[in-house]
């Protein structure tokens, strides 16, 4: 494929933004290639500034659940610019919005939108610490929960990626009170409980690790993890920033049966658009300002486009619960037909899947830890994104991230990535 206007944008782009990106995923740096610069996307498709066609399964790292420029996303907007585009007071769609989330996630009786994933996560621990009086925090390696900076320790996503999983800049004062464990491992967070008697805040974990590839939680550990933060009066909190909305309408906790003190939500409530959100139990929830002493704030905070568009969405998936049985089908398929071709070449790699999240990691080892993911032969995945990239499949540029499917991708598209997949093994022998 030609990308030459691709390739000239790069070079103009990395004499103004760091590394020529506004996120750090989005360079194709670690699969040793410029990054590719879209044009628009339609459907399961994606277009670049060279007019090449790519089927996507990045999906925008998630919210796009819908596909790219579905109408669902846009009934109304019109309207609702005309109207004006942010006031800083309060409008009737955010209580819509915030009703039909506290209805789709029954642990969240109260909820407050914010504008990323990571000022949800962020804002959620400061609650949790005003709430019990603790400072000290239980994350584990290899979840990410954006980039606020107590939650860069032993981090996931590009973190892993570009090898800075304890980003500098984090202060020595501030790594001190984020404790990490290790995910799928229960012993290790009873150890930090009783290293630390009295002292932990929250235990933050993604409910299907999604940002060190997709590692599927095991039950009795996240019912451990249940048990432990209740005797020891920690709030847990589900980061479910890529999960909710996503696994299931009711995300994770649905699927595992497990209710959180807390949860954290992004990407598929936007709609495409920049918000976030963050909610718990009453008695939590009421510890933030202007009725309790946490002090949390945002100018575009539930912003009326955002939510129009957030809204759309969520109504949307309300309403064909169908959207869900076929993510999992279509993911069941690209599952069966990765692993057919896996066979077929004997090339070391397996892929992992949970509900409608897949993953195809360069390892022979179980998927069940931080310790196996890490395993990946990362060469194996360059070769093998390049070969996909110029089949026309837009894959993560990394291996430590999930494939993500919308409603819009057709079993067409599978088959066809299934076949570029076979080809592309065959290549890597
Ligand atoms: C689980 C999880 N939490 C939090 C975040 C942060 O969200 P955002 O990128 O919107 O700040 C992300 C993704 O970036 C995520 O995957
Ligand atoms: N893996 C990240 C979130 O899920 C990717 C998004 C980003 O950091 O830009």
């Amino acid at each position: 494929m030609n990308r030459e206007k691709s390739e000239k944008l790069f070079i103009e782009a990395e004499k103004y933004i760091p590394g020529g990106v506004n996120s750090p995923v989005r360079a194709f740096k670690s699969v040793d290639m410029p990054p590719v610069f879209v044009d628009h996307g339609k459907g399961s498709r994606i277009y670049d500034v060279d007019g090449n066609e790519y089927t996507d399964y990045i999906c925008s790292w998630g919210p796009l659940i819908l596909g790219h420029a579905s109408p669902v996303y846009y009934e109304g907007i019109q309207e609702a610019l005309e109207k004006g585009t942010t006031f800083g007071a309060p409008t009737a769609i955010e209580v819509e919005i915030a009703k039909l989330i506290t209805e789709a996630y029954p642990s969240m009786e109260m909820v407050r939108m914010v504008s990323s994933g990571t000022e949800a996560t962020m804002s959620a621990l400061r609650v949790a610490r005003g709430f019990t009086g603790r400072d000290k925090i239980i994350k584990f390696e290899g979840c990410y929960h954006g980039h606020s900076d107590g939650l860069l320790v032993k981090s996931g996503s590009g973190t892993l990626t570009f090898g800075v999983p304890t980003s500098s800049g984090v202060t020595p004062g501030t790594a001190k009170d984020t404790l990490v464990a290790t995910y799928n491992d229960i012993e290790s967070v009873k150890a930090l409980f009783a290293e630390n008697p009295g002292e932990i805040a929250a235990v933050i974990v993604e409910p299907v690790a999604g940002n060190m590839g997709v590692v599927p939680p095991d039950l009795d550990f996240m019912k451990g993890l249940r048990k432990i933060t209740e005797s020891e009066g920690t709030v847990l909190i589900f980061d479910e920033v890529i999960t909710g909305f996503r696994l299931a309408y009711g995300g994770a906790q649905e699927v595992l049966g497990i209710k959180p003190d807390m949860t954290t939500l992004g990407k598929i409530i936007g709609g495409g658009m920049p918000v976030g959100a963050f909610g718990g139990r009453r008695e939590i929830m009421e510890m933030v300002a202007p009725l309790g002493g946490v002090y949390q704030a945002g100018t575009l905070s539930g912003n009326p486009i955002a939510m129009k568009m957030g809204l759309n969405t969520l109504t949307y998936l309300r309403d064909h619960p169908e959207v869900y049985e076929g993510l999992e089908e279509k993911a069941k398929r690209l599952e069966a037909g990765f692993k057919a071709n896996i066979e077929k070449t004997g090339v070391k790699a397996q892929m992992v899947r949970f509900k409608g999240m897949t993953c195809l990691f360069f390892t022979d080892q179980p998927i069940d830890s931080y310790a196996a993911v890490m395993t990946s032969d990362t060469r194996a995945y360059t070769q093998y994104f390049k070969s996909m990239l110029e089949a026309g499949n837009f894959l993560p540029p990394a291996q430590f991230e999930a494939i993500f499917i919308s409603d819009a991708h057709t079993l067409q598209d599978i088959e066809k990535t299934i076949e570029d997949n076979y080809q592309a093994l065959k290549k890597l022998k």
